[in-house]
């Protein structure tokens, strides 16, 4: 496990409130040293001879307030996300008080995006022309895939197209922003909109360029090099990309991809964390979405991102719910197995996102965490 420190600079209105009184020391990349406030109780009680003022930190590795977000992206995620291409699942997880700026590394802004846009774009960018563009292999528990049949992939097509149609009234320049750096790459980072139509979108392989002519502009700019060797294309591996975004909220599992229309009452069902036979948890019944595209992913960020915020206002939450979480043993069903080894050499990549409020909120504190899971069959 490594972990970074990263130091935001001070708002303008930290700086009028003078909270700037040099609490805060980097001594090297490394190591932080803390000082207590002037008039904290910290500071008080080593005053009398009690405890100390001065705290010293070590970190895998300090990001200054000067690191911006591309150099953060090279410094820290990009080992862990070439770790991840070579076939290893990796958790990122930002943790701190409110204000500190975890959604600000993790999602970023439209100018400056964070982490999260950044690995959705060199997954594609890795995959370029692999991507498998049926619907009949799916994330199944933890670290399974499943075979659909036809009605089964019928189903998944209309779930992802109820998604998108819920958000296809999105204004296109707010999709666009998620991932803009300037003006000049807009159109060439994103797909062309009909490609984006929730119509299209649910007819899965019906997409009929390449995905990886989208993304050879893409404004990222990333060392190719650094990420894990390409499989060798004469094997014939592919890579099918599925999505699930959720919250835990007061310990509780939400989907952020239950499409609206699928709320019938006001309150959201609450999912179970179950294990899988071999001590592994999963999301029972988490909705997952085949993705094609980047301007998909981007989508589904931002749909589920609109269910978190309304969840947690419009929403009239019962607390009830949450005895319906917790750890609930269930019974590993058929999987996949040797049909599909047998049907070809799929990678199953799998993105699950997820903002881990819960009981953390009680210390003023939350975190991101981002699992990524991919596997060979
Ligand atoms: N490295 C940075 N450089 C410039 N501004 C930053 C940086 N990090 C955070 N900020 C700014 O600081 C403010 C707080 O950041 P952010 O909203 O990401 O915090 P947070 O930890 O997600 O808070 P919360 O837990 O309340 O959601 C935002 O205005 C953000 O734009």
């Amino acid at each position: 496990m490594r972990v970074y420190l990263r130091v935001r600079p001070f708002s303008k209105e930290e700086l009028s409130d003078g909270e700037d009184q040099g609490c805060f020391v980097i001594e090297n990349n490394q190591t932080v040293t803390l000082k207590a406030p002037k008039g904290s109780a910290t500071m008080k009680s080593s005053e009398k001879g009690i405890g100390m003022s001065l705290h010293k930190f070590s970190f895998s590795q300090i990001c200054g307030q000067e690191v911006t977000q591309s150099e953060l992206f090279e410094d820290t995620v990009k080992r862990q996300m070439s770790d991840f291409l070579d076939g290893k699942n990796a958790l990122i997880f930002s943790y701190g008080v409110t204000n500190a700026g975890k959604t600000y590394t993790i999602q970023g802004t439209p100018k400056e995006p964070g982490i999260l846009p950044r690995v959705l774009d060199a997954s594609f960018h890795y995959i370029g022309g692999r991507l498998y563009e049926g619907m009949d292999r799916k994330p199944y528990l933890r670290n399974d895939a499943q075979y659909l049949d036809l009605d089964q992939v019928k189903q998944e097509r209309s779930a992802k197209a109820a998604v998108f149609a819920s958000v296809k009234d999105a204004s296109p320049e707010i999709f666009l922003r998620v991932f803009r750096i300037d003006n000049a790459t807009i159109l060439h980072l994103f797909v062309p909109m009909q490609e984006c139509d929730p119509l299209r979108a649910g007819g899965g392989s019906e997409s009929s360029s390449s995905p990886s002519t989208h993304f050879s502009s893409s404004p990222f700019s990333y060392d190719q090099t650094v990420f894990a060797s390409d499989p060798p294309e004469a094997d014939g591996s592919q890579f099918a990309l599925w999505i699930a975004f959720f919250e835990i909220y007061n310990e509780c599992v939400y989907d952020l991809l239950q499409s609206p229309l699928c709320l019938k009452s006001k309150r959201r069902a609450a999912l179970r964390v179950c294990d899988d036979g071999v001590g592994n948890a999963y999301v029972k019944d988490l909705k997952w979405i085949n993705i094609q595209t980047l301007g998909e992913a981007s989508r589904l960020l931002q749909f589920g991102n609109k269910n978190r915020s309304a969840a947690a206002t419009k929403m009239n939450q019962s607390f009830s719910l949450c005895d319906l979480a917790g750890s609930e043993r269930c019974n590993k069903t058929k999987t996949f197995g040797e049909r599909l080894r047998e049907a070809g050499n799929i990678n199953t990549s799998l993105l699950i996102l997820g903002k881990c409020i819960s009981a953390l909120r009680n210390n003023q504190t939350d975190g991101y965490s981002w699992f990524f899971m991919r596997h060979h069959l």
